[in-house]
């Protein structure tokens, strides 16, 4: 095997970061703040890291096919212009929860953004149950909810044949695969196919790797696992120096690399004092596998 390394690449502090994605085109890493209300984009060649501050708390980002990006804001689907730093509401959901935000999202193959919401935490993982559902939003820009009675709608990612989709409500501690129609954008017959060990702690973001295999970050497990969905064994851990591991994917040159977000809110100082590095950006390499290119947002 190769010699796996780990390195903090962005130490500025993320309340809780999320939904990292690389950029081709800026040859730049997305992701978001939620709690900081803000989306970024860190730049590896100069070390730059931009941010848009936002009027709500933003979960996710993705890539939009027309120009500009697609962001999930408080529970709005949202167009942003990242140059002119303007955001346009696209659609909103749960009117009914004031309470409620949306979390992870991502693009699925055929460019339908998904992304499930969950009420807002009293303090991490503690928080109203079965608030939260999982919505698409469609190309022709129509919004389709899948399911509700989520707990926290959390990591999700597509098979490499298009014909699974796979996702995590973080409380269930589970991994959790569905069929998947890329025609319709329907899922169906739903199954766990990795339950989390005890030291792992809660399945938060996932990517999927040209192998097939899953990556999930481990929030407060301090770790990124590999999973293989057909056998539902674990095949690989790598371990963080910060416990609050939200999500991962792959990018840079030819997607070889993995970026890693994490969490600083809920730790105290003493957690802190021992964790200068949480809430900050990591980058993984010599895993010797790679990522695909992130999807995008068809409408
Ligand atoms: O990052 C997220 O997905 C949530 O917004 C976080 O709040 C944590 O995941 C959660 O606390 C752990 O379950
Ligand atoms: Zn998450």
């Amino acid at each position: 095997m190769s010699s796996v390394r780990v390195e903090c690449v962005v130490s500025s502090g993320f309340g809780i970061g999320e939904s990292p994605v690389w950029d081709e085109k800026e040859g730049a890493l997305l992701c978001v703040d939620i709690p900081g209300r803000r989306a970024c984009r860190w730049s590896p060649g100069s070390g730059q890291l931009q941010a848009v501050p936002l009027d709500a708390p933003v979960s996710s980002v993705a890539l939009r096919k027309s120009g500009g990006y697609v962001v999930t804001l408080g529970t709005r689907f949202a167009a942003l212009n990242w140059k002119e730093q303007q955001v346009t509401t696209i659609a909103h959901v749960d009117k009914d929860k004031p309470n409620n935000r949306f979390n992870d999202g991502k693009v699925d193959p055929a460019g339908r953004y998904f992304a499930g919401t969950m009420a807002e935490e009293i303090r991490p993982a503690v928080l109203e149950r079965n608030q939260g559902s999982l919505y698409t939003l469609c190309p022709d820009l129509s919004v389709v909810k899948h399911f509700d009675r989520v707990d926290i709608s959390n990591g999700l990612d597509w098979s490499l044949d298009h014909k699974t989709f796979f996702y995590i409500d973080s409380l269930s501690y589970s991994v959790d695969a569905f069929d998947y129609d890329i025609q319709t954008g329907k899922i169906d017959n739903r199954r766990s196919v990795y339950k989390l060990e005890k030291e792992e702690s809660i399945p938060d973001g996932m990517c999927i790797d040209t192998e097939g295999k899953l990556w999930v970050a481990c929030y407060d497990g301090g770790r990124v696992i590999r999973l293989d969905p057909e056998t539902g064994k674990r095949i690989q851990t790598v371990k963080l120096p910060v416990d609050k591991t939200t999500s991962c994917c792959f990018g840079g040159k030819d997607y070889s690399e993995m970026y890693v977000t994490s969490a600083r809110d809920g730790m105290d100082k003493e957690w802190l004092s021992r964790q200068p590095q949480a809430g900050g950006i990591f980058k993984i390499t010599g895993l010797g596998v790679k990522g695909i290119p992130p999807y995008a947002f068809a409408g």
